[in-house]
């Protein structure tokens, strides 16, 4: 699948904006307030970056592959990427750092490709156990490595600032594939090198 630019029309910024202004009365504002003129523009701009995964295609980041890698056949960490989301419940952020690891087959992927798969994900609206699992899917996939680790831990605004309003928690979410499912020796691996 190739990544899409999807233009917008004038008409679809429009109705976006007025949205906006909509949700400025629902919470008992004035959109003709002078701070808030421009504050639809502003938003309209903001859901485009929070949200442009849509228009990224995170199998074509793994596509370029190293196969000179000196023998090397060992697990390949990346720790602590940062990432934001948003919630599919409630368009909340979420805010967290996931760990992506693999143990290669015979070819490796230059790393900030991890990255950049866990951020055109999370740049979607989200459940945090589909962003998991999609991560380490779509290195299954395009890579075929003998096996892939993903951990997720992240803290939900939805959960912390509304609702049920607890702060400091944190949700951990894990998908292992091939050998790290499969044999004990090695998710113990991945699990430590993570620094579980
Ligand atoms: N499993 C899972 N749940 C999530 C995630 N993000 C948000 N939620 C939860 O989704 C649920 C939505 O529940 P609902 O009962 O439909 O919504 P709600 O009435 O707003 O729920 P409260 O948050 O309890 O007020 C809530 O329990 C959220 O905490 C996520 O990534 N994974
Ligand atoms: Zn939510």
């Amino acid at each position: 699948m190739a990544a899409t630019h999807r233009e917008r029309t004038e008409e679809e910024r429009e109705r976006a904006k007025e949205a906006v202004r909509e949700l400025i009365r629902w919470v008992g504002d004035d959109p003709e307030r002078e701070g808030l003129l421009d504050t639809p523009r502003r938003v309209v701009d903001a859901y485009l970056e929070y949200f442009q995964g849509y228009e990224q295609c995170p199998e074509e980041y793994l596509t370029r592959t190293f196969e000179q890698v000196g023998g090397y056949d060992e697990i390949v960490l990346l720790r602590d990427i940062p990432f934001h989301s948003h919630c599919e419940h409630h368009m909340a952020p979420i805010i967290g750092k996931a760990h992506v690891g693999y143990l290669p087959t015979d070819r490796v992927v230059g790393i900030s490709k991890l990255a950049r798969v866990v951020q055109a994900y999370a740049k979607r609206l989200q459940v945090q156990e589909r962003l998991t699992a999609e991560i380490a899917d779509c290195i299954q996939k395009v890579l075929e490595p003998q096996g892939v680790a993903v951990v997720v831990e992240a803290t939900h605004a939805c959960m912390t600032c509304r609702g049920v309003e607890t702060p400091g928690v944190t949700m951990t979410t894990s998908r292992m594939m091939g050998v790290f499912r499969e044999d004990d020796k090695a998710r113990s691996e991945v699990i430590k090198l993570i620094g579980f």
